[in-house]
């Protein structure tokens, strides 16, 4: 998986050498490419050109605004669950009018700039939030295009913590509720019922699941109808899964060949919220190796990323591609390296014995990580977050600069 591609012995980018770029922005980096993020997104814009459909970015998987801005000059719309992340992506150039704004713990505050802007549709996810986002708009003389988030309670077969569609999970409304908020929704007065949202869960590698999925909200989409509630679209959520290890994941065009024959004749339009199928692959964490360290029970590669730079490995367990930018011939002997970071914690490790052959100093690319890497960084052990780079053919652009000491204590002040 990833763009990398070997020449001269070096993994590239794109057209450049793993090797000049570290030494030119440093390490860890986080390096994305701006050819595989433009494909990405274009697979999906075109599976589903057969029917009326915007693509919304989730900015949650990337929310550097130069990666944001790419996708908007494509024409993507995206997908928030904050205030934070709207402003990204005004600062990116997006159009607020395609913008459809999940996530369950809107603020007041949120609301209003939302409203203020003109935002395509806000996800409602219970009738708590229908009631704030009424007053809301009453208040502002407006009226909020609402979707319903409905948990049609479809088992998505991924890891618990991002699988979201089952009725124990805290997301959406239970589907058979729907008809009853959506009454509730035309009676508040200062909400227009627009479409219908479902996001089922996260790295789905089969379409079973999005498939059970439609087809439960499509029938809703029916009984509201007979109700005298028509709406305009669908929000099939995100959730599309790549390929780390061994997976096999739908392609968006198979994604699109099961969904669309559904979807076809019904006249609505197909909103979708992908983030980690555009950007994953576009992006890679460089890292370099500070020691070797062989114990009596294990080899350890200490690295100078960690658990505060990708969560991933920690927090699910996730595994990852360790790939060597300048592999070495058989002169370096093959061991099995727990590639560990230099955070206190037995946790923060990136991959667990890894067949390779390492000498310190050596460059190492984290493939996949363009998608909930750097978001999820942290400053955990006082570490500033890495730089960002989009290389674009054989140019690169620093597109966040690295946090520096100084950066992190300037926030804080002592007591007086
Ligand atoms: C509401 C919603 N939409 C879209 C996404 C994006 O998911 P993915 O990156 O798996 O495509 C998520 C995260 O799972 C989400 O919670
Ligand atoms: N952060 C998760 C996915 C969560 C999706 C957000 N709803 C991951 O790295 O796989």
């Amino acid at each position: 998986m990833s763009t990398l591609n070997l020449r001269n012995n070096t993994l590239h980018l794109e057209q450049l050498p793993l090797t000049d770029l570290a030494a030119r922005f440093g390490t860890p980096l986080y390096l994305y490419s701006r050819a595989t993020l433009e494909a990405n997104y274009l697979a999906f814009d075109r599976a589903f050109a057969d029917v009326p459909h915007q693509v919304c970015f989730a900015v949650k998987a990337n929310s550097n605004i130069a990666v944001l801005n790419v996708l908007a000059r494509l024409g993507a719309g995206f997908d928030i669950v904050s205030g934070g992340e709207l402003e990204r992506v005004l600062a990116a150039g997006g159009d607020p009018a395609k913008v459809v704004f999940s996530g369950l713990g809107k603020s007041e505050a949120e609301m209003q700039r939302a409203l203020e802007l003109g935002i395509a549709c806000f996800n409602v996810e219970s009738e708590a939030e229908l009631d704030r986002l009424n007053a809301v708009a009453a208040r502002l003389g407006k009226r909020a295009p609402v979707s319903l988030r409905v948990n049609p309670d479809v088992d998505a077969q991924t890891h618990p913590y991002i699988s979201t569609g089952l009725k124990e999970n805290k997301f959406g409304v239970d589907i058979e509720r729907a008809p009853a908020v959506y009454r509730r929704m035309v009676e508040l007065g200062h909400l227009d019922p627009v479409g219908i949202d479902c996001h089922i869960g996260s790295q789905l590698t089969t379409t079973t699941p999005f498939s059970d999925a439609l087809d439960r909200v499509l029938a809703m989409i029916d009984r509201l109808a007979a109700d005298g509630i028509a709406l305009h679209h669908i929000d099939i959520g995100g959730g599309l899964g790549v390929r780390y290890r061994d997976e096999t994941p739908p392609t968006p065009a198979d994604y699109a060949a099961v969904l669309l024959p559904r979807l076809q004749a019904r006249g609505l339009k197909v909103y979708m919220e992908p983030g980690r199928a555009i950007s994953a692959t576009a992006g890679v964490l460089l890292t370099r190796v500070e020691f070797l360290k062989p114990t009596e029970h294990k080899d350890f590669a200490i690295i100078d990323a960690a658990m505060n730079d990708l969560i991933r490995p920690a927090l699910y367990d996730a595994w990852m591609d360790i790939v060597p930018v300048t592999p070495h011939s058989d002169d370096t002997p093959e061991r099995s390296y727990d590639i560990v970071g230099p955070v206190c914690e037995t946790g923060d490790f990136l991959g667990k014995q890894r067949p390779l052959r390492l000498r310190a100093g050596d460059l190492l690319a984290v493939t996949g990580a363009g998608a909930y890497g750097f978001v999820m960084s942290s400053n955990y052990n006082t570490r500033g977050r890495a730089a960002e780079v989009i290389v674009d053919g054989d140019q690169a652009w620093q597109v966040r600069r690295r946090e520096t000491v100084a950066d992190l204590l300037a926030l804080e002040s002592l007591l007086p």
